[in-house]
């Protein structure tokens, strides 16, 4: 067993005082640790940690003393009676449009496949793709603290943002989210049942967990359904751990619960600065984000630790800003004869090249990054005027092409023996390797075109932050020199 640091000791006696507080852990600082300190203090009293993921609560289940409950937010919420509806097969959206019978909702009569609009440039909406953007609404919803669902909860898609085109979505994709939700409550309704459903469901049901403590690990990415109803426990002590500058999901509709706890809980915060990830070299790197993103915390690295930053020609991970950037090493990779591997697998690779393939050949996708386009030249159109983060897999799609995206992504490797783990920086959260390469697609903001002023997304930032503190021994942040031209930053 380790010594405490003194503020490891500040957070398990804030934790004795029995009340509730907010512990800003930074990258590597032993948060899971000072958890653990905290539950063995106090063994008498019962503790829920609410884990991010199923993977995190399996280990916590091992390593946490008795008087812990580990579950994850749906570990929480699950009730058998619903596995039925869950254990269904998997429903396509053209099958989930007919169950429900989207048509009938929409009060069309006749056997068209699809239904004029004035979405701008789709001209036409297929029933596939209206109950596709549904149940995405449905599902954004879930993840929320409001009661109903509302326009705010239909998702932006690229190309259809402007006010006519958006209008005439919402027009058609909200009657059909309101019935899907209808369908999903009934006993004998047709739609296949996802976890957010009924976490949802029991969200709204008010529960009062059976405990004496609350420990919400990664508060930062902490969707705002599962945080009310932890907010809500109000006959338990509440203990949110995370890091602020960690928050990457907020795009999805995450919001940051530790700011919510700090706020409507009026709990004090603590923080851990001292990293036993990496040296002092890597936790400069990471100070320089969190100075950027105007962050209170600055880390401390690890004496012990020997970190070096520069570029390396090795590296076991390379972490890309986007999909498309990740595919991009992939292909390269893959024609270097190099055993590689994706984290999160293939599967989001397949879609968007299926997808791209469809709109080649004339077809509609549903894939909600390609969605809003009615042809492949549509697409390379707004790359090119509106969008640069869409011409990297425009340049992809259009050099390799389709067949061997697909291919490339079939050929993946396992992690375990892959010579180079390529991951996005999304799905690298919580992981770590000794030599990180971070690659170009992560881009300088432009200049603003009046003011010139490089003004930085503080999404971006702390994507870039997340990044940078993968690494435990060498950091290859190249790519990144551009942080030193950043003038500002904005929400
Ligand atoms: N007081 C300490 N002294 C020395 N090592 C420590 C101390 N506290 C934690 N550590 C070590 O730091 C490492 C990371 O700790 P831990 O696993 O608790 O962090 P984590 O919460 O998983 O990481 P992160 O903070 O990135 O989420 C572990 O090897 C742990 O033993």
């Amino acid at each position: 067993m380790v010594d405490p640091t003194p503020e490891q000791r500040e957070a398990i006696a804030t934790y004795g005082d029995g009340i509730d507080c907010v512990l800003q852990a930074g990258a590597g600082c032993g948060k899971s640790s000072t958890l653990k300190m905290i539950a063995r203090s106090d063994r008498r009293r019962l503790m829920t940690y609410v884990a991010y993921n199923k993977a995190i609560a399996s280990d916590a289940k091992r390593s946490f003393p008795q008087n812990v409950v580990a579950k994850t937010g749906h570990g929480l919420a699950f009730d058998p009676r619903h596995l039925p509806r869950l254990n269904r097969p998997r429903q396509t959206a053209h099958v989930a449009a007919q169950a429900l019978d989207v048509k009938r909702i929409l009060g069309v009569i006749g056997s068209t496949p699809s239904i004029a609009t004035d979405l701008g440039p789709l001209k036409a909406m297929t029933y596939k793709i209206i109950m596709r953007v549904a149940l995405d609404t449905v599902e954004r919803w879930c993840q929320s603290a409001d009661p109903e669902i509302e326009a705010r909860h239909v998702p932006q898609y690229d190309g259809l943002t402007r006010p006519e085109p958006r209008a005439a979505l919402l027009a058609l994709v909200l009657p059909v989210a309101r019935a899907a939700w209808t369908d999903l409550l009934a006993e004998d309704g047709v739609l296949k049942m996802s976890h957010d459903h009924y976490l949802k469901m029991w969200a709204l049901s008010g529960p009062k967990l059976p405990t004496d403590v609350v420990l919400l690990d990664e508060a930062q990415d902490t969707n705002d359904v599962l945080a009310r109803v932890l907010l809500d426990q109000e006959h338990a002590q509440r203990i949110a751990v995370g890091d602020s500058s960690q928050a990457i999901y907020e795009w999805r509709g995450a919001k940051d619960a530790l700011k919510q706890f700090v706020r409507e809980l009026g709990a004090p915060e603590l923080t851990l600065s001292q990293s036993f990830r990496f040296g002092p070299a890597i936790a400069e790197q990471a100070n320089v984000w969190l100075h950027v993103i105007d962050a209170p915390l600055r880390l401390t690295g690890y004496e012990r630790c020997e970190s070096t930053v520069g570029p390396i020609d090795d590296p076991d991970a390379i972490l890309c800003r986007t999909n498309s950037g990740a595919m991009g090493i992939v292909m390269e990779s893959l024609s270097a004869g190099r055993k590689t591997a994706l984290v999160g697998g293939g599967g989001d690779i397949k879609r968007l090249a299926w997808a791209a393939e469809a709109l080649q050949s004339g077809q509609p996708t549903d894939h909600p990054e390609l969605m809003g386009f009615a042809s492949w030249d549509s697409v390379r159109e707004y790359a090119a005027e509106e969008d640069n983060s869409l011409e990297v897999l425009v340049k992809l799609i259009d050099e390799h092409g389709t067949d061997r995206i697909v291919e490339a992504a079939d050929a993946l490797a396992s992690e375990d023996h892959a010579d180079l783990v390529v991951s996005t920086a999304h799905r690298s959260k919580g992981r770590e390797w000794p030599k990180v390469r971070i690659h170009s697609d992560f881009r300088a903001p432009k200049p603003d075109q009046r003011s010139g002023l490089v003004i930085l997304r503080r999404e971006e930032g702390r994507l870039a932050y997340v990044a940078v503190t993968r690494a435990r021994e060498r950091l290859d942040n190249t790519a990144l020199a551009w942080v030193r031209d950043v003038t500002a930053v904005e929400a």
